[in-house]
């Protein structure tokens, strides 16, 4: 399975932000979409998602059409985590979590035992599960990151889509949530999409990276092929050395003195 889109225009009103856009996601792959502040990284995964409808173009999974999808269909072959969410306050981390067997569920229906144990899984993937009966609003937020991911999990998504999933996290969490995702790619198979700020992270995790340059692809392919300083100084307009290190398997990226 893969989600491709093909000469997508995809904006706002008569705002056209990306324009003549061609991508190419595979399943059981981590791809990651880099860029600059207001490049159109997050809009791309909106419309590959269908959170925001393209103008011109068409997306889809397995050759088909993404709007010929019904919701509950379209929720469990892609779970999306969208960069802002939040929860009312007084629901607990197990109920959270619950709600993404929805896709599954009949009108009014509870959650079968076999969607508890699915639930119970993704609180164990993610290492959340000691926080079951929390409430959401007691628990830190590298946990509650962590958290939403078991929710997008549960849908149990062929791919997983991921809006800057270490956004406010410290550099502790971060690295956490970056192993987390790669465990689960590496130990369910399920794809992963993710915009990232840190091109260090998308450098050590991903599979095959994407470039957005002002609403276009600049480029795409294998992380070390990709992460270049000609890409660096380009695309971010800074200054950046490769430096392969004894002992990593992958390099790492030293940004320009600040002065
Ligand atoms: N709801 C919206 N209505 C109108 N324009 C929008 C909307 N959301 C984003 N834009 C504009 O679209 C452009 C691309 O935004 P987008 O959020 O896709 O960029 P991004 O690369 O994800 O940026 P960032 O790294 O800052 O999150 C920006 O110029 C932004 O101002």
């Amino acid at each position: 399975m893969g989600v491709k889109g093909e000469h997508l225009q995809i904006g706002y009103g008569d705002h056209v932000v990306v324009d003549d856009l061609d991508i190419c996601i595979s399943k059981n792959k981590i791809t990651s979409i880099i860029g600059p502040n207001g490049s159109g990284k997050s809009t791309v995964l909106k419309s590959l998602t269908r959170l925001l409808r393209y103008q011109k173009g068409t997306v889809s999974i397995d050759g088909r059409d993404l709007r010929d999808f019904g919701p509950k269909e379209l929720a469990r072959r892609v779970g999306v985590l969208p960069q802002i969410h939040s929860a009312p306050a007084d629901f607990r981390v197990k109920e959270l979590v619950g709600y993404g067997r929805m896709p599954y569920q009949g009108l009014f229906s509870r959650l079968t035992p076999e969607d508890e144990r699915i639930v119970e899984n993704a609180l164990k993937a993610t290492g959340t599960y000691h926080l079951r009966d929390k409430s959401i609003h007691e628990i830190s937020g590298g946990e509650t990151q962590r958290v939403w991911i078991a929710t997008v999990l549960t849908q149990q998504p062929e791919i997983l889509f991921l809006d800057e999933p270490t956004t406010y996290l410290d550099i502790g969490h971060q690295l956490e949530t970056m192993r987390m995702v790669k465990k689960l790619n590496q130990e369910t198979g399920v794809g992963v999409v993710m915009v990232l700020h840190d091109l260090s992270h998308a450098l050590e995790v991903s599979d095959h990276i994407v470039v957005i340059k002002d609403g276009k692809k600049y480029s795409e392919g294998p992380p070390c092929e990709v992460i270049t300083s000609k890409m660096l100084r380009e695309v971010y307009h800074v200054s950046g050395t490769i430096v392969h290190i004894p002992g990593r398997t992958k390099p790492v990226i030293a940004f320009g003195e600040l002065g």
